[in-house]
């Protein structure tokens, strides 16, 4: 018995929560668009009272009919007008709510995409790593475009319901009380077990998420121009496509098992149902057959009795939908509301934002960046990536970081681009520790191509215009930056020259090398008057020589700034004026090229073996 009373309890409160979920969605979507939403829960409210009216005028129709003979064909024909007024204002009703639902469920699809969109804005680096995060904002993004809409309208079919529902019991009640307590104690014995069966699908749900995302993978793999030609070449598609069939079996067998048992449960309580309504039925028949009842009123009673059974029915099964839903609410709330990890929008959140000193106000002049004793360690990870680092650039310097895959090269410059927030130690910016400064103007002064790079499948004024968004349009400044990044007569000799869309994945797109694609990033850098530059690895699609020149270049142009390149060419870290190896998350050493190869430690080491395989090249050719 114990354990019963918590199982409805249990239940109790995932109603409960189902209830509060909807009512925060209301609260979401009328922020959103009052002029729409208004109107849409006024129709559904007048289509609650709608059958109940209907209902009436048609009984009360029969009824003068019956008697018609005593009371005159006035008096039927009064009922029969409220007839046609009550269905004609019923399909006008219908017109204004296909009209108002059509407009909101665009407006929802719409603000909610933008506001996903919004959101993943605010969110930090480390946020996008976190398995978990991108889970739920995957969700959330795929399912954007109809399930809220899809939510809302199943709480206003709700709404709805229970009116009609009130109205018909209402009705029942004045005929006998206990018709209602009947219907109701059968419909209510039915949300117990759907409910149970409910949380078993939702915990399938969730458990699934990231075999979810495996699948999504696999069809990515299998369907992405990028992935094409390795999936091709190593002969991928067979095994990747039985990946993806297997995965989507196991979802389609624990799914028919879920079915077969809501199957079963509705079937049960189907059946009883069906006894007690025939019975109510069979109760209204005999007192009309007895004279108690009209014939008009009996079709009123037996509508009346299948109306309220109906939207019971009704009410009950969108609620278990909408908790079916529950677990999108949960996570479109959750995503909503999660603190990011960016350091620059966790700076503006804070409730001392509005009061940085005017030290922090003032538009930042990078001169020198330092860090003192700087370790970091990744979201989830026991070991730092980055070990006790002091190390200062300055402007007018080139420095150069050198060291094996893995060393934390890539980590260090995103702690010094301030993309993750929980390093310990400081870094400063003139002196300065850099949180005291508006983090955004810091960024706002550093330009860097990643080592992955963004390939913008758009067109070449936006690939390189995005590095200053002010000068979007002047085509000048644009070919400037690019024939510094030596991709200026690429882009002359396009079709449309700055105004040629690039890549494959829209019409007329023009195709790059993977080498011209990355001079088109260093341009979009370059295009940013920034303080300091950043190239991690300029190596990987340049040939050795396109690396030097970029490099003999880079290093005139950092002349006035700061300018730092990672790469694993001696040859080229050589050109820089200070180079930094690390290894293992810390910097071993530092100090020029010949200063290097006299310390005879790594870099010396480094040196000799490139050297000498190059020799080596140089003797057999
Ligand atoms: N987002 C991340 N989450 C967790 N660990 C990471 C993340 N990015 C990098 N790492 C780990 O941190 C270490 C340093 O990576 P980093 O990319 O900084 O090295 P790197 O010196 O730039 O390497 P490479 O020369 O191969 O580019 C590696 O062991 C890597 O696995």
């Amino acid at each position: 018995m114990n354990f019963i009373w918590k199982g409805c309890q249990h239940e109790l409160a995932s109603l409960w929560k189902t209830v509060r979920h909807g009512l925060q969605l209301f609260r979401l979507i009328f922020r959103m668009n009052k002029k729409y939403m208004i109107p849409s829960m006024m129709l559904h409210i007048i289509q609650g009272a709608v059958p109940v009216m209907t209902l009436m005028v048609t009984q009360n129709l029969l009824n003068s009919v019956s008697v018609g003979w005593k009371e005159g064909e006035y008096r039927v024909l009064s009922h029969f007008v409220w007839f046609i007024v009550i269905y004609v204002f019923k399909n006008f009703i219908d017109v204004a709510q296909s009209y108002v639902e059509g407009n909101l469920q665009a407006v929802i699809s719409n603000s909610m995409n933008v506001m996903i969109c919004e959101k993943s804005t605010t969110l930090g680096l480390a946020d996008f790593e976190n398995a978990s995060i991108n889970d739920q904002l995957k969700r959330v993004s795929q399912e954007s475009t109809y399930r809220p809409y899809q939510l809302y309208s199943q709480m206003a079919g709700i709404t709805s319901g229970i009116i009609t529902l009130i109205s018909s019991a209402i009705l029942l009640v004045l005929w006998k009380w206990w018709v209602v307590l009947v219907i109701f104690i059968i419909s209510t014995f039915s949300i117990y077990s759907i409910f149970k069966i409910n949380r078993e699908q939702f915990q399938i749900y969730l458990d699934r998420t990231p075999k979810y995302r495996e699948s999504w993978y696999m069809t990515y793999l299998l369907t992405n121009d990028s992935t094409f030609k390795e999936v091709k070449i190593f002969q991928l598609g067979s095994y990747l496509l039985n990946r993806y069939r297997d995965l989507l079996h196991g979802f389609f067998l624990v799914d028919r098992r879920i079915l077969l048992k809501r199957i079963r449960v509705t079937f049960l309580y189907d059946m009883l149902e069906m006894v007690a309504l025939f019975w109510l039925i069979g109760l209204a028949i005999h007192e009309t057959f007895i004279g108690v009842m009209m014939i008009g009123s009996l079709y009123g009673y037996i509508q009346a009795i299948m109306l309220t059974q109906n939207q019971m029915n009704g009410v009950i099964q969108g609620l278990v939908q909408f908790s079916q839903n529950n677990l999108y609410m949960e996570q479109l709330l959750l995503f909503l509301q999660l603190p990011t990890s960016d350091p620059v929008n966790r700076q503006k959140q804070l409730p001392s934002a509005t009061e940085l000193s005017c030290h922090a106000n003032a538009s930042v002049q990078i001169t020198q960046i330092s860090f003192n004793q700087v370790s970091f360690a990744y979201p989830g990870q026991d070991s730092d990536t980055i070990r006790e680092v002091d190390v200062t650039f300055k402007k007018g310097q080139t420095v150069a970081i050198v060291g094996k895959n893995g060393s934390g090269k890539s980590t260090l410059m995103k702690l010094l681009m301030q993309l993750y927030k929980d390093y310990r130690g400081t870094i400063q910016v003139n002196g300065r520790n850099v949180l005291d400064y508006d983090l955004q103007k810091v960024q706002e002064r550093m330009g860097v191509v990643f080592q992955d790079f963004v390939h913008y499948e758009m067109s070449a004024r936006h690939n390189i215009g995005f590095g200053s968004l002010a000068e979007l349009e002047q085509d000048e400044r644009l070919m400037d930056a690019a024939k510094v990044a030596a991709i200026d007569q690429v882009i002359a000799n396009l079709p449309n020259g700055l105004d040629t869309q690039l890549g494959k994945w829209f019409d007329e797109g023009h195709q790059l090398s993977g080498g011209q694609w990355q001079r088109i990033a260093i341009a979009r850098a370059i295009l940013r008057s920034a303080d300091v530059y950043i190239l991690d690895e300029p190596s990987s699609f340049l040939d050795p020589l396109a690396e030097r020149d970029l490099l003999q270049l880079f290093m005139h142009l950092m002349r006035d700034t700061i300018g730092i390149f990672i790469t694993h060419r001696i040859s080229s870290a050589r050109l820089a004026d200070q180079i930094l190896v690390m290894e293992d998350g810390r910097i071993i050493e530092q100090g020029s090229h010949a200063e290097l190869i006299r310390l005879g430690g790594v870099y010396a080491q480094m040196y000799q073996v490139q050297a000498s395989s190059f020799a080596e090249e140089v003797a057999v050719n």
